[in-house]
């Protein structure tokens, strides 16, 4: 193996469930021995060579977002390690990460920041990024008033105009229209081309994974069912799949 670029060691990630949860009941305090863990990663270990593409597959639920989330440092898991070997990550998610009363364009500053970025850095890519997202005067108008497909929009331009050596997909190829869904696509091809970027990617679609990806993850359960080179993977899964469907 070359130059490690992700160490996942031993991760359990547990979920606090409220169990007939009350909010009088939770103030009084009443319920506090009510709450139960749930464990949706459940000892998992791998490791992600710097310059690969690492798909992960499973089906809904399997915890592959919980597992994406982790690695970005967006919670810390329960036991075990999550080391990047000091590389930058960017997580590319739906839902995360924007201040919905502020602009768009105040909102690109924002993720920057938070990304590592300095205002200046910034500065240079705005316009890239601006134009790459094609909202034209949205852009200077709260992110409460996108649409759905916008705001994945802006959040694809950010992450991917503003490059870091680690990039975690989750699920986000398959939004905006037709032609931004090509655009990003080509876009993800090129970033992946730079042999010192790591790209980990979330996906229920195989083709996509086939596409980009040099090994796959099958999670399952919380744990990993099977680790292998794409093809192999991919069409275990989908066999797994279509057994299911036919039940
Ligand atoms: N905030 C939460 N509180 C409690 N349980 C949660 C929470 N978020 C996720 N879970 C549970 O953890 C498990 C893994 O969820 P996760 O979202 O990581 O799965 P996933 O593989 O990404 O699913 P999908 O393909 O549907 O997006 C699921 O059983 C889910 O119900």
């Amino acid at each position: 193996m070359g130059e490690i670029a992700i160490d996942v060691s031993n991760v359990i990630i547990t979920y606090k469930l409220m169990k007939n949860f009350s909010i009088q009941r939770n103030l009084l305090r009443r319920d506090a021995e009510k709450a139960e863990e749930f464990e949706a990663i459940k000892g998992i270990s791998f490791q992600v060579e710097k310059g690969e593409i690492l798909g992960i597959i499973g089906k809904n639920g399997s915890g592959k977002s919980t597992l994406l989330r982790a690695i970005a440092g967006v919670f810390c898991p329960n036991s075990g390690t999550i080391d990047l070997k000091e590389n930058t990550v960017s997580l590319l998610s739906l839902g995360v990460g924007f201040k919905d009363t502020l602009t768009g364009r105040k909102n690109i500053y924002l993720s920057g920041m938070l990304l590592g970025f300095t205002e200046k850095e910034i500065k240079k890519r705005e316009k890239e990024i601006i134009d790459f997202a094609e909202l034209g005067e949205f852009i200077d108008r709260p992110v409460k008033t996108y649409s759905s497909g916008m705001h994945a929009k802006l959040a694809f331009s950010i992450t991917c105009n503003l490059e870091t050596d680690i990039i975690l997909v989750d699920e986000v190829l398959s939004v905006g229209d037709e032609n931004f869904q090509r655009k990003s696509f080509t876009k993800m091809e090129t970033l992946i081309q730079d042999k010192n970027r790591t790209v980990i990617i979330v996906s229920h679609n195989i083709e996509t994974l086939q596409r980009l990806c040099d090994r796959v993850i099958w999670l399952h359960d919380g744990e990993i069912r099977k680790i292998g080179l794409a093809q192999e993977i991919l069409e275990k899964y989908h066999i797994y799949m279509m057994a299911q469907a036919g039940r």
